[in-house]
């Protein structure tokens, strides 16, 4: 408690328009990580309680992987930087922002690593990949070879890391190029797709900024929703009891302290 404390007050505080209050919902039911319609109810007790252990400290790490021109920088720099460049300026190797977020009022950070879909640099950013919890796989809606190629894309990603504890992202990116004709037919793969390799599926547009906001958000409420559980789980009810013991009498404190240290010493 007093270290969250210390924290915050060293720490800027976080954007108004970074503070997530409510689950943002997913773009396709039919292709979602899930559908509920809030935060699971675990993780808002733990939230209201204060009981998020080292969540609030964490930076999870986000890799954005995809073929060259599709646009991943652009979806970066939208949602970062609220810019948009016209001109095609490849990546080389691999950039990387920070993004900080405060959701069910504990602060939570998301590391975005932009890596280069060009192959001659492909073999630098792929060193980058590992301790993923979170893989953005983006294809161009107006490019059906950009979606054939998001398996390989995934394959390497998943070379890296645990695929269990992975959370996958597939999405489609310069919606504004498309007719309603057209989007809809490519969406119809991706869906496909995306339930394929158990990725949630968003449309957006770096260019008019459609889904940007909302696409990121919901990255940054699932990553910290699967981040909440895992530290309850790891805690387990160990810490809990410490919890309670703290609140109910804090000489009952100082006596289990000695009492453990004089148990570890048998
Ligand atoms: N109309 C439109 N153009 C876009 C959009 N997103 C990106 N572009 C354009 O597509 C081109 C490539 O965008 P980048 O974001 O640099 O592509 P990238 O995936 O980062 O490419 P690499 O770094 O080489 O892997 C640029 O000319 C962008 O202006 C979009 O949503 N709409
Ligand atoms: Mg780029």
């Amino acid at each position: 408690m007093s270290v969250r404390i210390s924290a915050m007050s060293v720490l800027p505080p976080v954007r108004r328009d970074r503070v997530i209050a409510q689950l943002p919902q997913c773009f396709r039911k039919e292709a979602a990580i899930h559908t509920k319609n809030d935060f699971n109810n675990k993780v808002k007790t733990a939230c209201q309680e204060q009981r998020t252990g080292t969540v609030g400290f964490k930076i999870s790490k986000v890799i954005v992987v995809g073929d060259l021109a599709v646009g991943k920088t652009c979806l970066i720099n939208r949602f970062c930087k609220d810019t948009f460049d016209k001109n095609y300026k490849a990546t080389i190797g691999v950039d990387f922002e920070m993004e900080r977020f405060e959701v069910l009022g504990v602060p939570f950070s998301l590391q975005l690593w932009d890596t280069a879909g060009q192959e001659r640099f492909k073999c630098i950013a792929s060193t980058y990949y590992r301790g993923a919890q979170v893989v953005i796989i983006v294809f161009d809606v107006n490019d059906i070879a950009s979606l054939d190629h998001a398996r390989q894309w995934l394959e390497d990603a998943l070379k890296e890391n645990d695929p269990t504890a992975v959370q996958l992202f597939l999405v489609g990116t310069k919606k504004d190029l498309s007719s309603p004709a057209q989007y809809s037919q490519i969406e119809q793969d991706a869906l496909k797709l995306a339930n394929e390799i158990q990725a949630e599926y968003w449309a957006v547009s770096s260019l008019t900024g459609e889904n940007v906001r909302e696409f990121f958000f919901r990255v940054a409420s699932l990553a910290f929703e699967t981040n909440v559980l895992a530290e309850l789980e790891k805690s387990g009810s160990r810490q809990i009891g410490d919890v309670v013991r703290i609140n109910s009498n804090s000489n009952n404190l100082y006596a289990a302290s000695k009492k453990k240290q004089s148990n570890c010493c048998q």
